[in-house]
Parts: C-alpha cells; structure tokens; sequence
C-alpha cells in the first residue's frame, strides 16, 4: 500500500458516500515469466480501489498499464499476488466455487469484444436463460419469457421478440454488446466491471453503450468501474478517475478535475494526446517514448524515464500518492512539500494541462531546484 492516504475526502464525512459496494487494498499482481528462471512481471503494484453503488469509476492508461489485470482481479479470475478484496467492508476473497459463484452475483464482468464473448452457436434466449437460471434459479415458461423480456427491454433492444431469437452474428457489435450487458444484468449485480467496453465498436455506436451504462448505474444503482485508454470518454462517462502508469496509479480525483486540470507528468501527456471529447474517436496515445519493461521496472518512479521533469529523486525513490487538491491525488515528487525534496509543483503547474509542452521544454531538475527550492 502506499504511504499515503489515497482517499484525502473520506475523512470529511460531508463528502463520505459511506462504505463502498467493492474496495481493493493494496493489490499486487506479478506474473512469472515462462523460463524467466524466477523473474516476474510487476503488472499491478500497490493499487488502492473504491467503488460505491451508483458511482461510475474509470481506470484509465495505456496499453499495458495493468487495467485489465486489476478487472481480472476484481472479478476473482485469479489470485492476487498480494492486497485484500471487500465487499460492504467485509473481506470478500473467495475460497471454492459456492463462493465464487456467490461473489459473481454481485460482481459481473463485461468484456471488450462482444463478438467473442457470446457464443456463436447459441441464441440469445439460450444465453440470457442460462445467466438467469444460474443466478436466480428455475425459471420457467411465462416467468422465464417475463424476465427476458424484461432484460432486453433493460437494454433498450426493443421490440424484444425481434431479438430473443437471433444469434449473434445477426446482430451488430453494438446490439451484441448490449446482449452481455443484458447477461450480466440476469445476475442483479451490485458491480459491473467494464473493461473496454466500446473500444471494439464503431464509433457512431459508442455513445449509446455508454448513455446505457449511464442509464444502469442511475436506475439500478449499480457501481461501475469503466477501463479505458480514452481519457476524454472518462471524462464524459466517470464520476472519478483513477490514472494507471505502468502497473501503479498515478493520479486519482473527480473526472472533470483530472482532465482539465491534469496533475501529473504522466497525465498531462495523456490528455494533450487523448481524442476530441466530443468525436469519442480512438487514436493511439501519442506519449513520448517507450512505456517501461515490466520484469525489470525503473526504480523509483516508473514515469522517470519518460518525464521531462524527472530529478534525482524521481529515479531513486516510489513517490507517494500526494495530496494535490481537493479528494485528488497524484504520485508525483514535484507536489511533494519536504524541505529536502525540489519541489517542482510550480513547474509542473506553468507547463501542465493543455498548455504543456514537454516536448520542448527543458530537463526541470536542475530548474526545479534553483527555482522552488523549499
Ligand atoms: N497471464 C499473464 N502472464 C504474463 N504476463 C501478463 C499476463 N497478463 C497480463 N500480463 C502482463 O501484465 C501487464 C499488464 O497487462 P494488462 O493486460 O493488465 O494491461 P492493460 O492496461 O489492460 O493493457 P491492454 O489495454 O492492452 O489490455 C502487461 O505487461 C502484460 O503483458
């Protein structure tokens, strides 16, 4: 865990949305690389999560990040190396397939390629009855037709007759999507976990998978947690934002405030490359460099490679999720306040957000120091 409090507002009770529905403490996942001879991936370090009914959550990052690593985790598909799983506050880690089947109830998973998670043979009658009976036990004759019709009206593929019937490769990626939903909904699931949810569509369709997650959190008060490497649809979609780097969380804060008004480094350049708000189109991150080896990390902070203000400190030492605004967090040396430490705030300040130009600004250190020394 880091050192940190990653939650500054909890303690302020006027802004404490109460227990949330799914926490993460601490959670770490390596992976063994095959003939590796003991060396590991390091894909999720130290990562700190909460997620509350009806709140939306985006885990945003590029490529290798380790977001889909934490949704694997969170939905229990496999251990983690180390950290603690809550539900409602209560240790959530399932041990045997009761309980495993228990947590899935409550916690479901969409997938990013709806052309592949439903099975071609079977139609949606045959899929959404099966997530039904798993979940909620016999149904039969006009209850089962009762609670289809209902799920496929939940996700708008209306008139449902015209679906229940059809297999999946009548159905566009879009309508195929909102069948897992659909799937997952059979469950009265208390979390969704979205990984990627639309980044396999065609833009023009986007828009209406997200405004029906939208729909669902607000109707049935579902806590969602959307991975995405498009900072702009967190910013349209997401009550707050949860920026990944490299297997750590670099920056944390309300939605609005993380991408007009991004903190870190990392960030900073995550927004200046991110698509129009308004298109949702997809476009490779444009960051600079190389993202990090996984099996042998930079030391300290694992950004310093690429950060154009990098010091001495930010090479040596993991740098602390730092409060850096109102419930907003960022792991970065330059908002540190210790004596001992350059702080590069006002550095990162003048050149962030939209204004940044890291590409040709000058190395900060030395900078930094001269400049702010505190
Ligand atoms: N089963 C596995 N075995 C070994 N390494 C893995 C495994 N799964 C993921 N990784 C590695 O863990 C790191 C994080 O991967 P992850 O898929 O979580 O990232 P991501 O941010 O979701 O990226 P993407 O958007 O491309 O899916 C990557 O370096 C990946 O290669």
């Amino acid at each position: 865990m880091t050192s940190s409090d990653p939650h500054p507002h909890d303690g302020d009770s006027s802004q404490d949305p109460g227990t949330p529905v799914l926490e993460a403490q601490a959670l770490r996942k390596y992976f063994p690389v095959r003939g590796g001879r003991g060396a590991v991936v390091h894909a999720v370090e130290d990562v700190d999560l909460r997620l509350h009914r009806g709140e939306v959550l985006a885990l945003v990052g590029e490529s290798g990040s380790g977001k889909s690593t934490i949704a694997r985790l969170l939905a229990q598909l496999m251990p983690a190396t180390e950290g603690r799983l809550l539900l409602h506050g209560s240790d959530a880690t399932v041990r045997g397939r009761r309980a495993f089947r228990r947590y899935v109830r409550r916690v479901q998973m969409i997938f990013q390629d709806p052309f592949a998670s439903l099975n071609p043979v079977h139609t949606v009658r045959y899929t959404l009855s099966r997530s039904l009976r798993i979940h909620r036990g016999r149904l039969r004759g006009p209850a089962l037709e009762q609670a289809l019709t209902e799920l496929l009206d939940r996700v708008q593929l209306r008139p449902p007759e015209r679906y229940v019937d059809a297999f999946p490769h009548e159905l566009s990626g879009g309508q195929r999507q909102r069948v897992a939903i659909a799937r997952a909904l059979a469950a009265e699931p208390e979390v969704l976990l979205a990984d990627e949810p639309i980044s396999m569509l065609d833009v023009s369709i986007r828009l209406g998978i997200l405004n029906l997650l939208q729909d669902l959190r607000t109707r049935l008060d579902i806590g969602i947690l959307y991975i995405t490497h498009d900072i702009a649809s967190a910013r349209y979609f997401a009550d707050r934002t949860m920026v990944m780097y490299a297997g750590r969380v670099v920056e944390t804060g309300d939605s609005e405030a993380v991408t007009q008004d991004p903190k870190h480094p990392y960030t900073q350049l995550l927004v200046r490359s991110a698509p129009d708000p308004d298109g949702m189109e997809d476009r490779a991150l444009g960051a600079r460099g190389e993202a990090p080896s996984l099996v042998t990390p930079p030391s300290g902070c694992r950004f310093h490679p690429r950060c154009p203000f990098a010091v001495d400190l930010c090479r040596t030492e993991v740098p602390p999720l730092l409060e850096v605004g109102a419930a907003r967090t960022a792991a970065c040396w330059g908002y540190a306040e210790r004596a001992d430490r350059p702080s590069l705030g006002s550095i990162l300040e003048t050149y962030g957000g939209h204004r940044a130009a890291a590409a040709t600004s000058t190395p900060a250190g030395a900078t930094a120091a001269g400049k702010d020394q505190r």
